[in-house]
């Protein structure tokens, strides 16, 4: 059984104007078979001891945390890590899940050595014991305020973890959901685990249900001890606590300084022996307590500390974005549709420009709007991947459920058909209704490099979606690929350029998707175009004078698919360590 032990805590943090101490030197200790209640007013510090405690925060603490026997170096930490877990106050759950299906995920990532029956059983298990059986086949972005909050606690049931963590649970539920929601979370506790959570001003029947109170206020800890001894122990302060008053609205009046600021005197009082607990509750298998064992039997055969490999991981996570892809028509099928109405428009708008000579200079228009629009449509989507994703994100990383580059493989791997797909439907309905040269080689050669630079522009969404949230998101990257467009070698011709500003257009992929482009439709020795008799003279019936005259003459084809190839890797890479970064604790 862990239970969670603290000595002489501080968190400070930096500011402008120095140090802020913001939980200055508290101790106590939190026993497993309890529910715990951090309380305090508004701003006491109630989160951010809860930070500490799950390792949510871990720069600016001193002081020492005890899992079970381990002291708070490295080992203990991994310890919390896996033996724990954080419920925070957004319930982030996958909406386009049913309940089944989110508990079916969550086994199989969390849990190792178990059948899919088992897995059943043990789901069955647990949505009975929070009652959420009827809504097991609800999607969860159908279910209520107390049912989401149920989920998200069922949810981190499944690998058993003897350490809960939860931040406000009841806040956005009403009473009765509220009071139902605390009910639970004490049974659970009483299977032999040590569950804590901070709380806002409980009704009276709620505050009793805690087994111990841990108030804080400014960063101090000022009663620590049984719910049903508040009372007595303000009394021993100097506070009456008026008759048929909630407790925990008078004790939190006290600590707020409605009554002048006693904190100093409380914190004396509160270290006094008689008010901590005297002995510890036991779990209900070992007491005469009734014991609901269809949750305790198949769990605790459940090893926290026994993982699925990532490799497992990864393709459940796969799993999850194929479902996902079926149920978002958004994501699929309307995108199809417009890569398809767009192709035919653009088609039409330039056709037969492919094979005319009087049109040459509007077909690297054509090819220039194609990139645009690939590369557009493909950054777009991913700048909101993360941020969309973030909340679901965090909360799964945290808990462990997989470890940052599993998550970033299965987005990465996961996005390569889907580019293909939307990126060869859009190019192939344009180029046949342009007209353009009926060569494969050709015409393989335009969509290597046009998928890679599909693939580049998701790359480049990554990075900024990773940095920003989605407004400035979308406002940066929109300016970052203007300028990209710029030199994309058709806005302002390539020759036409000095030296220094020829130089920074190596940095705009699009530039290289461009000329790849042209190489392989104009380069490689074409026959000359075909000029229309109505047309009394065609300047561009040599392919290769348009080449020579756009400044896209030399034949390194290959030299730019390699240049793309290479963004496509860089561009993922900083991306990984940019979203590394993100998610990792402070
Ligand atoms: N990173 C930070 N920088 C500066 N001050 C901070 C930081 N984090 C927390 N604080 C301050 O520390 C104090 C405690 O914050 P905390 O969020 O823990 O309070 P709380 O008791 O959970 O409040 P509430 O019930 O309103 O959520 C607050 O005054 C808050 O402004």
């Amino acid at each position: 059984m862990t239970s969670i032990d603290f000595e002489k805590l501080y968190l400070s943090v930096k500011q402008k104007d120095g140090e802020k101490q913001i939980i200055k030197g508290v101790s106590g200790s939190f026993l497993s078979g309890e529910l715990t209640a951090i309380m305090g007013p508004s701003g006491a510090g109630k989160t951010s001891l809860l930070n500490v405690l799950t390792g949510y925060q871990i720069s600016g603490i001193q002081g020492t945390i005890r899992y079970g026997k381990a002291t708070n170096n490295e080992s203990s930490s991994l310890l919390s890590k896996r033996e724990s877990c954080y419920i925070l106050q957004d319930d982030c759950l996958p909406d386009l899940f049913t309940v089944q299906e989110a508990m079916m995920m969550a086994c199989n990532l969390k849990t190792i050595d178990l059948f899919r029956k088992a897995k059943e059983y043990l789901i069955d298990d647990i949505l009975n014991k929070l009652s959420l059986v009827k809504c097991r086949n609800t999607r969860c972005q159908h279910l209520s305020g107390g049912q989401k909050k149920r989920v998200s606690i069922a949810l981190e049931l499944v690998n058993n973890p003897p350490i809960m963590f939860l931040d406000e649970p009841t806040t956005g539920l009403d009473c009765l959901a509220g009071a139902q929601c605390v009910q639970l979370l004490k049974k659970l506790a009483r299977t032999g685990k040590t569950i804590i959570c901070t709380i806002h001003q409980p009704n009276a029947r709620v505050y009793e249900t805690f087994d111990h109170i841990y108030m804080m206020s400014n960063g101090k800890c000022v009663y620590q001890g049984a719910s049903t001894k508040t009372v007595d122990f303000l009394a021993a302060c100097g506070f009456q606590c008026p008759l048929y008053h909630n407790p925990a609205d008078f004790i939190i009046e006290v600590v707020k300084g409605d009554y002048g600021d006693h904190t100093d005197l409380l914190s004396k009082i509160a270290l006094e022996e008689k008010w901590s607990r005297t002995q510890s509750i036991k779990p209900c298998y070992e007491s005469d307590e009734p014991c609901n064992t269809s949750l305790v039997y198949p769990l605790e055969r459940i090893d926290c500390n026994k993982m699925p490999s990532e490799w497992t991981r990864f393709f459940v996570l796969l799993r999850r974005y194929r479902v996902q892809l079926y149920r978002d028509w958004t994501i699929s099928q309307l995108k199809i549709l417009l890569h398809l109405l767009v192709g035919l428009f653009l088609g039409l708008a330039y056709q037969n420009s492919g094979q005319d000579a009087n049109k040459a200079v509007s077909n690297l228009g054509f090819f220039t709007v194609s990139t645009v629009y690939v590369v557009y449509t493909a950054s777009m989507p991913a700048v909101l991947k993360f941020p969309s994703e973030l909340c679901i994100l965090k909360k799964e990383h945290f808990n462990n459920w997989y470890k940052v580059h599993t998550y970033f493989a299965a987005v990465v791997i996961f996005d390569l058909p889907l580019q293909v797909v939307f990126t060869s439907v859009y190019t192939i309905t344009s180029y046949l209704l342009s007209n353009q040269i009926r060569e494969w080689s050709r015409f393989g050669m335009m969509m290597l490099v046009q998928l890679l630079c599909g693939f580049a522009g998701s790359g480049f969404g990554l990075i900024i979606g990773s940095l920003f949230n989605p407004v400035n998101g979308t406002f940066v990257g929109i300016i970052c690929l203007c300028c990209f467009f710029l030199f994309g070698g058709f806005f302002i011709l390539l020759g036409h350029m000095s030296k220094i500003m020829y130089a920074i257009t190596n940095l705009s992929f699009i530039g290289f998707t461009v000329e790849g482009t042209m190489q392989a439709i104009y380069g490689y020795d074409r026959p000359p175009l075909h000029c229309p008799e109505e047309v009394e003279f065609c300047l561009y019936v040599s392919p290769a004078t348009l080449l020579k005259d756009i400044g896209m003459d030399r034949q390194n084809y290959w030299m730019d698919v390699a240049y793309l190839f290479s963004v496509v890797i860089l561009f993922r890479i900083v991306a990984f360590f940019l979203l590394r970064r993100k998610l990792s604790v402070t």
